[in-house]
C-alpha cells in the first residue's frame, strides 16, 4: 500500500494548476444517466472517486469513452441496469447520486444504503423522503433503497436539514418530472450550481439555483450537452493552508476566489497576504500565522470540508483557537495524529481547543478519512524531519497527484510503496 514520505521545512514557491472539483464531477456524471445522448464533460478530476463513479456507471449500461483523463463522453442510450451495487457504494458514498436520475428517467432504481463512515453516520432520509414527495414508492430491504415512480410529480420539498447530495438528488429527479417542484432549504453550495448549470445546458428548466429555493419546471426529456466542471475549491483551499504552514508564496492557477470567499478572509485573518484576479489565487506567507477560530456551516459560511486543514495550520499558530464542527459528529478524526506531531489540542464534543506550539515533529501517522489525510500532508511540511502519512488511499479519492503539485513548488514529498518502510 502507498504511502508519503513528507520531509518538512522548505518553503513553497511556483504555481499549481488546481483540477476540477469533486464534488462537482461526480453529481455531473450522475446526471448523464438523465439522458440518452451524449454528455460530454471537461476538466473532470482524475481521482479515485471518479474511476469508482466511471465503473458503477460502465455498470449500468453507460458507453464512456475517455479522449484523455480530463474529458468524458458519456452515452446513456444503453443503460439498462437500474442498480448502484454494495461493492461499489461501501467505497464511494456519493453513489446515492444515481438514484435520483435513475428513477426520473427509467422509472425504478435500486441503490445500496451508504451505510455511515468515518466522519459521520450521514444518513439518506431526505433524499429519500423527497423523492416519496414527488410519488415514488419506495421501499429499503436487504440494505437496497428499491424506488419506483412511473412518472415522477412535481412537489414542494423542504428538507429538514441543508443537505448538498440530498439537493442534487432532488433535483435530478425533478428535472424529468410531470410539473414544477421546488426545493426549499435546499444546498447553496457552489457544487449544487454547477451541476445546476449543467442541467440547463441538457435542457433543463432551473431557477435559483445557488439560492436556498430551487425552483425546477419538469420536462419530457433531457438532451447531450458540453459542460465543464468547475474548479475545486476545497483542493485550493488545501494548498493555501500548505503555504500558510510551510510559508513561501504561490500562485494558485483554474480557481476561483469568489467562491472562498469565507476562506480566504480567515486566512488573512491569520496573516496571509492575498491576491486574487480572473482564474488566480496568488498567496504570500512569511511569519507564524495568527490562531484563528472557526465554525463549520453550509455555504457561504466555512466548509466542513476545510476544518482539518485550519486545524492543521492552527497547531503552529501564535494563540490558541477554538473550532466548531456542526456539519458532522466525528470529524476530528485527525486530532489524534496531529497530537502524534506535538500538536496541543483538547476536545470537548463538537469544538476542539488549539493551542499554538513553537514546532511539529514528524511522525508516521494515518487517517481515517479524506480531510483529515490532507491535513497530516501540510502538517508534515512545516514538521521537523520526516513525516510518513499511511493509508494515502484516502487522499487519492479527492485530491490528483497531490504529491506532484506540492513536488512542484519545492516540497520534499514522494510516494513510496510499502516495501520501502
Ligand atoms: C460528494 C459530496 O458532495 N460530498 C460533500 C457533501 O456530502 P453530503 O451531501 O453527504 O453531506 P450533506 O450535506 O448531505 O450532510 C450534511 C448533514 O446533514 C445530514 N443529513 C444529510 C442527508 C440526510 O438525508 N439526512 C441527514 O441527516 C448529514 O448526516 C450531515 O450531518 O456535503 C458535505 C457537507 O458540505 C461535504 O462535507 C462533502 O464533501
Ligand atoms: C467528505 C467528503 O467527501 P464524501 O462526501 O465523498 O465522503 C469530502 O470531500 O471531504
Amino acid at each position: 500500500m502507498d504511502k508519503l514520505s513528507i520531509t518538512g521545512g522548505n518553503p513553497l514557491s511556483g504555481e499549481i494548476t488546481i483540477s476540477g472539483a469533486k464534488n462537482a464531477a461526480l453529481p455531473i456524471l450522475c446526471a448523464s444517466l438523465l439522458t440518452a445522448d451524449t454528455l460530454r464533460l471537461t476538466n473532470v478530476p482524475q481521482l479515485r472517486d471518479v474511476m469508482t463513479t466511471q465503473k458503477l456507471l460502465q455498470g449500468m449500461g453507460m458507453r464512456v469513452m475517455t479522449d484523455n483523463v480530463h474529458e468524458f463522453e458519456l452515452t446513456g442510450a444503453s443503460v439498462d441496469k437500474l442498480e448502484a451495487p454494495y461493492e461499489l457504494v461501501k467505497t464511494m458514498r456519493a453513489s446515492i447520486l444515481v438514484l435520483g436520475p435513475t428513477l426520473a428517467r427509467f422509472g425504478e432504481a435500486r441503490v445500496s444504503l451508504p451505510g455511515g463512515c468515518a466522519i459521520g453516520s450521514r444518513p439518506v432520509g431526505e433524499h429519500i423522503k423527497g423523492l416519496q414527495a414527488m410519488g415514488a414508492e419506495i421501499n429499503i430491504e436487504h440494505g437496497y433503497i428499491h424506488a419506483r415512480a412511473k412518472r415522477l410529480k412535481g412537489a414542494r420539498i423542504i428538507t429538514d436539514m441543508v443537505t448538498v447530495t440530498g439537493t442534487e438528488n432532488l433535483l435530478m429527479a425533478a428535472v424529468l418530472a410531470d410539473g414544477v417542484s421546488t426545493i426549499e432549504n435546499a444546498a447553496r453550495e457552489p457544487e449544487v450550481v454547477d451541476l445546476a448549470e449543467c442541467l440547463i445546458k441538457m435542457g433543463a428548466r432551473i431557477t435559483g439555483h445557488g439560492t436556498d429555493t430551487i425552483r425546477i419546471e419538469g420536462v419530457e426529456r433531457l438532451h447531450g450537452a458540453e459542460h465543464a466542471v468547475m474548479p475545486d475549491r476545497i483542493e485550493t483551499g488545501t494548498f493555501l493552508c500548505a503555504v500558510m504552514m510551510a510559508r513561501g508564496r504561490v500562485v494558485l492557477r483554474n480557481t476561483r476566489a469568489d467562491i472562498l470567499d469565507s476562506v480566504l478572509d480567515k486566512l488573512r485573518e491569520a496573516g496571509a497576504y492575498i491576491e486574487a484576479g480572473d482564474g488566480w489565487i496568488a498567496i504570500e506567507m512569511r511569519e507564524r500565522a495568527k490562531a484563528v477560530s472557526i465554525r463549520t456551516l453550509p455555504y457561504p459560511a466555512f466548509p466542513t470540508d476545510m476544518q482539518a486543514q485550519f486545524m492543521a495550520m492552527n497547531t503552529l499558530a501564535t494563540g490558541t483557537s477554538v473550532i466548531t464542527e456542526t456539519i458532522f459528529e466525528n470529524r476530528f478524526m485527525h486530532v489524534s495524529e496531529l497530537a502524534r506531531m506535538g500538536a496541543d489540542i483538547h476536545i470537548d464534543g463538537h469544538t476542539a481547543v488549539v493551542k499554538g506550539v513553537d514546532k511539529l515533529s514528524g511522525a508516521t501517522v494515518m487517517a481515517t478519512d479524506l480531510r483529515a489525510s490532507a491535513s497530516l500532508v501540510i502538517a508534515g511540511l512545516a514538521a521537523e524531519g520526516e513525516t510518513i502519512v499511511d493509508r494515502i488511499y484516502h487522499l487519492d479519492r479527492g485530491y490528483e497527484h497531490i504529491e506532484a503539485k506540492l513536488g512542484g513548488v519545492g516540497a520534499d514529498i514522494k510516494r513510496v510503496g510499502t516495501a520501502a518502510h
